[in-house]
Parts: C-alpha cells; sequence; structure tokens
C-alpha cells in the first residue's frame, strides 16, 4: 500500500490541481492532501479559509477512485521544521508530490522521496491568473478553469465579492 502526500494553497482549487491528482492517483493507493498557510484568509493571494478549501477540495474529489485524507496545514516560521509538523499533522506517507522548490528542497533533505508531477496547461490553470480574473474579468473568463462544485462553494461564501473587497475594487 502506497501512500502519496500532495500540498498546496488551493485559492482556489483549479483544474490544473485536479488533472495532476488525478494522474497522481494511478501511481498510487491512497493520497493526503495539505492545505497550506490554513491560517490565511480574505487577502488577494489568500481569499479563502482553509474550511473553505477543504471544501473545495473535498467537493472536486467527490468521485475520486482513492481514498484521500484532507488536512489543513498553517505556516511555520521555520522551515526546517516544516517537515516534521507535516509528518506530526499526517498520516504516514511514503512520497511527496510537489514542483514548489522549497517543499522539494525539505522533503529531500529529509529523505522523502519527492516526485515532480507535471504542469499542465499552466499559463491558464494557475491560482494567481486565475484571482487576477476574478478580481479584474467577467466571470465567463475564469469559470472553465474550476471544477463548478467549487464554483458552487465560491458563491456560496460570496468570494468574488470578498476577493475584490480586500482588492479594494468596487465588488457591484
Ligand atoms: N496547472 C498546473 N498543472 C500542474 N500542477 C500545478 C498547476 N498549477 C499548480 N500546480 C501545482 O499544484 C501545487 C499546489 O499549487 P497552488 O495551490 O499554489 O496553485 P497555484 O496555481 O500555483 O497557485 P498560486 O498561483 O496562487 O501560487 C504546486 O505543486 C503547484 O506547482
Ligand atoms: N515553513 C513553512 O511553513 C513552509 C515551508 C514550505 C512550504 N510551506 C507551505 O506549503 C504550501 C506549498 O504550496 P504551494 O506549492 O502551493 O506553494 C504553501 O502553503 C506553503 O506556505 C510552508
Amino acid at each position: 500500500m502506497k501512500r502519496a502526500f500532495y500540498v498546496g494553497r488551493f485559492q482556489p482549487y483549479h483544474l490544473g490541481h485536479d488533472k495532476i491528482i488525478k494522474m497522481i492517483a494511478n501511481d498510487i493507493d491512497e493520497l493526503v492532501i495539505g492545505i497550506g498557510s490554513a491560517q490565511k484568509s480574505h487577502s488577494v493571494t489568500d481569499p479563502f479559509t482553509a474550511g473553505e478549501r477543504v471544501e473545495m477540495v473535498k467537493k472536486a474529489l467527490e468521485d475520486f477512485p482513492i481514498r484521500t485524507y484532507i488536512i489543513p496545514l498553517q505556516d511555520m516560521e521555520f522551515n526546517s521544521l516544516w517537515v516534521s509538523h507535516v509528518k506530526s499533522m499526517s498520516p504516514k506517507f511514503d512520497v511527496a508530490y510537489s514542483n514548489n522548490p522549497l517543499v522539494v528542497q525539505l522533503f529531500t533533505e529529509a529523505g522523502i522521496e519527492v516526485r515532480r508531477p507535471p504542469m499542465h496547461e499552466r499559463d491558464k490553470y494557475s491560482g494567481t491568473a486565475i484571482r487576477k480574473l476574478m478580481i479584474h474579468g467577467a466571470r465567463q473568463d475564469w469559470e472553465d478553469l474550476i471544477p463548478k462544485t467549487v464554483m458552487e462553494v465560491i458563491d456560496e461564501v460570496n468570494g468574488i465579492c470578498r476577493i475584490k473587497r480586500v482588492a479594494g475594487n468596487d465588488h457591484k
């Protein structure tokens, strides 16, 4: 039985994440998804709470073929202690998947195997690009970039109004 770990901020969860997570599922038996920077919300770079992001991921993976665990992870001041923090919060895992250079470095130094999944249409599927469109674009500019269930979570919490307000734009 092979269990993997995948971490992201998921601000918001988008179809790039979805494609990669579904690809990872072919190689492993169970997946732990870490919701990174769990303490952050209500900002332009991190608009959604950890709870909202848990709901996004959970609903997006409703028909996922393997068992998943979703765990919120707060950031720590000490990068050198982060892997211990992750290990204490997560079910045990055998391999980590990430493209974040710091995450790759910290896991590698801790002796944990890291696999780097390919990027899927990164110009389109990027949290930063999607948040920009949410603030400055029309709904049709970004709604096809996230799963429908994620859109429903964002609507339920009035997320577009929130991100526009914290960005200082007129939210109407
Ligand atoms: N289009 C994509 N294809 C494959 N992997 C992706 C894609 N976008 C993000 N990832 C990966 O998913 C993980 C989680 O990323 P994260 O939640 O920060 O998304 P992001 O789109 O990079 O967001 P942001 O632009 O806000 O940093 C990272 O390892 C990241 O490299
Ligand atoms: N010192 C720390 O708290 C530490 C170190 C490495 C990664 N992280 C977190 O892991 C997540 C990595 O996700 P991304 O690949 O989406 O950037 C982020 O939330 C990041 O803050 C935290």
